[in-house]
């Protein structure tokens, strides 16, 4: 057993659960590699993912891509929060490969977040690897924090968004991300 197994192990038992009923014998090791593959982000690097996928354009026109859905998990209960991230971003010279936007996202997303944090370093990792003029990020979602315990309410969203270079300047620019996003 690993290290993780064996606290899994321990929690399952702390729990009042018998460790040794068939159903759970495996739990613990399936429970650590499921946590382990949550929370890869820690040891996936933006460098690997974007793998390069950079490439030259000369269409600085703003680029959208919207409703990328994400698994993260709140930090302060260790509980899912799931949602959908809008991306948008005006090119200087350089535009990122499409599905780099959604392994961007999954790179901070599997890690312990709140979502603002989440949300602004997914904007700063699309500047760092585009250098583009501005970006936006819009994300929505649902805290199973929220839900399942704690206040228990079953409807509330919530919505973060950071705007940095042009679409922080410029409402125009803001605008026609949210006309892109359909919102
Ligand atoms: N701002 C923000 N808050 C979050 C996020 N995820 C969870 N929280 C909140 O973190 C707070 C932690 O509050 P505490 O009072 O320390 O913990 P708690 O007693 O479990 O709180 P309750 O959820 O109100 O029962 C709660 O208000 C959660 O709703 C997030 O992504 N962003
Ligand atoms: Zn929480």
């Amino acid at each position: 057993m690993s290290n993780l197994d064996q606290l899994y192990h321990q929690v399952l038992a702390e729990l009042g659960e018998d460790v040794n009923r068939e159903g759970l014998l495996d739990t613990p090791k399936r429970a650590a590699k499921a946590m382990q593959f949550l929370t890869s982000g820690y040891t996936t690097s933006l460098e690997e993912v974007v793998n390069g996928a950079v490439f030259s354009s000369d269409n600085d026109e703003m680029v959208a891509v919207q409703g990328i859905e994400f698994y993260s998990m709140c930090e302060h209960h260790m509980l899912p929060f799931i949602g959908k991230c809008h991306i948008g971003y005006l090119p200087d010279g350089k535009v990122l490969g499409l599905s780099k936007f959604a392994r961007i996202v999954d790179v901070f997303a599997r890690r312990f977040q709140i979502q603002e944090n989440m949300t602004k370093q997914i904007a700063n990792a699309v500047t760092d690897v585009t250098g583009c003029r501005g970006v936006g990020v819009i994300v929505e979602a649902q805290h199973m924090c929220m839900m399942m315990r704690g206040v228990q309410k079953q409807n509330s969203m919530m919505r973060t968004s950071v705007m940095q270079g042009v679409f922080r300047e410029n409402q125009a620019t803001r605008n026609e991300f949210m006309r892109l996003i359909g919102m």
